[in-house]
């Protein structure tokens, strides 16, 4: 960590004068004990009970001891008390939390839901629970109070552990066999010990408070040691005759504990400035030369058996199953009312109730989307998943200036300043290729064009490190030039920087130019999944239907327009069997009973990869 940052967060009064206080009653610890404790102990029968004087400056106690020099010499046991019972906590805290890669997922569930229901009960009971069960004495509180501050620390533990657990160099190390311990103790832990130590040390200043007051009620140190808490008890019985006798153990503790939670939160700036720099350190601006980012074992987008309902029941999305590689385009086509869009807003999570998702598998960068928990979800969709609107209107907020807008997303996500934020965001339009980036970036939505708007979109999308864009017909309502200046930027982008895209449309001519691979849905259903190669080979009548009535060089300008006749089904009231079957100029009596499941990348009982185009010309239009 930078001195800069120590000696800025060290600069404020409130930080650096804890940092004194910390160092003093640590140096009192180690030497108090040593320089005192026969003045602490000798007792003076003619000066019982007496107030603070120039010889006692804290008066003394009912033994005639000096009061001033007990509270120093109680230094050392109260904060090793303290530190022991920080340890217990920190250390129980970490294997709880880490419990889930420990010990597996189930287990890991089991022990998850025991932290949670600990943490709902308050410290102070889980304390006073687990001393009367360890009993009385200084061991018995080091273990009550440790083991009542271990829930709270195993819970910011797993959160931590569960942003690092599931990032791409943790699952390459799994695959490469490193073992479970060498994987928490080596490639998790030390990314998240930063804050992990902030919060120990803030947890220092309650457990010296804590132990004050396990002490204060008799169930902590006993005669003849004595800590603050000790001390404190001591003195309030003689509250009336000699309040400095309470008084000091009582400053003792309270400056002390100050002392401490406020060097964590110095500690916490300190770091935070740290992390915020490497942060944008480790988000440089994704540019063409960049090296390509490491390859996962993993594919980006896993979705197996997606379902998408919606009262009635309608199920406009029935059993959809497909994978992304990084840097692989695939290509949705179909008619209106297929289910495409709704594949897409369900792969992003944005299907709203009443529509319910249902998926064996729904995977993205290896975690599933419906298991994660939202703030989880959204920090992992915030910064890796990019989707591209129809409509360049409604994209962005017509209030905001673009550039602010694109900002946000850096500044929520990734904790950058407003003005580093703003930079990037310039460099981004700047990346999409937007003249004048800079003067557009301070511009409103409606001072953009539709083309603009997009690129400014996509350029969002950049704002982080994607590795999938999913974009639901991104040019439909541009013109031809500019749809392909567009598409062209989406794959650029994926060249570049090794982007997934899932490109929504029903021009099944762009999917061929922009795609590697081509999924054709049907009533909500993929009939057929063919490289975008090999599309004039397609098996399904339904995808051959599609590519008839897309006109080429070769068709006869003089012939109507070639259509598919008949209309798309209805998701409420689909046909028995095969679902283009009504449509299909060569259905047998099977399709109209049997629905015929997707076998070798096409779903037809009859597939037609070696019939001529001509044949599955179905219709013309008038
Ligand atoms: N909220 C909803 N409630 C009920 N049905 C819906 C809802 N949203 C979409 N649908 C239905 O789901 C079906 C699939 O819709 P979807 O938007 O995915 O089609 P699409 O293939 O993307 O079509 P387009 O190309 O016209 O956008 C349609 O029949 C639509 O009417």
């Amino acid at each position: 960590m930078p001195k800069s940052n120590w000696s800025a967060a060290l600069r404020r009064p409130l930080s650096a004068s804890a940092a004194v206080v910390v160092v003093t009653v640590l140096a009192l610890a180690v030497f108090a004990p040593l320089l005192w404790s026969d003045r602490a102990a000798a007792l003076d029968t003619n000066q019982i009970l007496r107030g603070p004087s120039a010889e006692h400056w804290m008066g003394t106690d009912g033994l005639g001891r000096d009061i001033f020099f007990r509270v120093l010499v109680a230094t050392r046991l109260s904060v090793e008390l303290a530190l022991a019972a920080t340890a217990i906590g920190v250390v129980t805290g970490l294997l709880l939390g880490t419990a889930a890669v420990l010990l597996g997922r189930r287990a890991g569930r089991l022990v998850s839901a025991a932290v949670d229901i600990a943490v709902a009960f308050p410290g102070v009971l889980l304390a006073l629970f687990f001393a009367v069960i360890f009993g009385v004495g200084a061991r018995g509180s080091v273990l009550a109070i440790g083991l009542a501050i271990a829930p709270a620390f195993a819970r910011l533990t797993r959160t931590m552990v569960a942003r690092v657990a599931a990032l791409d160099y943790v699952s390459a190390a799994r695959i490469a066999g490193v073992g479970r311990f060498r994987l928490v103790g080596w490639h998790i832990l030390p990314n998240v010990a930063e804050p992990l130590v902030v919060n120990a040390t803030i947890t220092t200043g309650s457990t010296l408070l804590a132990f004050a007051g396990l002490s204060f009620l008799g169930l902590g140190v006993q005669s003849p040691d004595y800590d603050w808490g000790r001390l404190l008890r001591d003195g309030l019985d003689v509250l009336y005759l000699h309040p400095a006798a309470a008084l000091a153990p009582t400053v003792a503790v309270v400056v002390a504990g100050l002392a401490f939670s406020l060097f964590g939160e110095a500690v916490a700036t300190a770091i935070g400035a740290d992390t915020a720099r490497h942060r944008q350190r480790e988000a440089p601006a994704p540019r063409p030369t960049d090296a390509p980012a490491p390859q996962p074992a993993e594919p980006v987008l896993v979705v197996e058996n997606l379902h998408v309902t919606f009262p009635g029941p309608v199920t406009p999305v029935r059993g959809v199953s497909f994978a992304l590689a990084r840097g692989e385009s695939v290509g949705v086509v179909g008619e209106s009312g297929s289910g495409k869009s709704l594949t897409a807003l369900a792969v992003a999570q944005l299907i709203e109730e009443p529509g319910q998702v249902h998926a064996d598998r729904l995977e993205f960068l290896g975690q599933s989307l419906p298991g994660a928990d939202t703030r989880a979800r959204r920090q992992l969709l915030g910064t890796s998943f990019a989707m591209v609107f129809q409509d360049p209107m409604t994209s962005f907020n017509p209030t905001q200036r673009v550039g602010n807008q694109l900002a946000e997303v850096a500044r929520y996500h990734q904790g950058m300043t407003r003005r580093v934020a703003f930079a990037r965001a310039v460099d981004r339009l700047r990346a999409v290729r937007l003249p004048g980036a800079g003067r557009r970036s301070r511009q409103y939505p409606h001072e953009f064009s539709g083309g603009m708007r997009q690129r400014a979109m996509i350029g969002m999308g950049l704002m982080c490190s994607p590795a999938l864009i999913v974009a639901d017909e991104p040019t439909t309502a541009l013109d031809v030039t500019v749809q392909r200046r567009v598409l062209r930027l989406l794959d650029d982008v994926r060249a570049a920087d090794d982007v997934a895209i899932l490109l929504i449309s029903h021009d099944i001519g762009v999917v061929r130019r922009m795609c590697d691979r081509v999924l054709v849905m049907y009533a909500g259903r993929i009939v057929e999944d063919l490289p975008a190669a090999d599309l004039a080979s397609a098996a399904h009548p339904y995808t051959r239907a599609l590519l008839a009535a897309v006109p080429d060089m070769t068709t006869d300008r003089d012939r109507p327009m070639a259509v598919i006749p008949g209309r798309p089904a209805d998701p409420a009231d689909r046909p028995p069997g095969c679902a283009f079957a009504p449509r299909c100029p060569l259905a047998i009596e099977r399709c109209t009973t049997e629905e015929p499941p997707l076998v070798h990348g096409v779903a037809c009982w009859h597939p037609v990869a070696d019939v001529p185009r001509e044949q599955i010309r179905v219709g013309e239009a008038r």
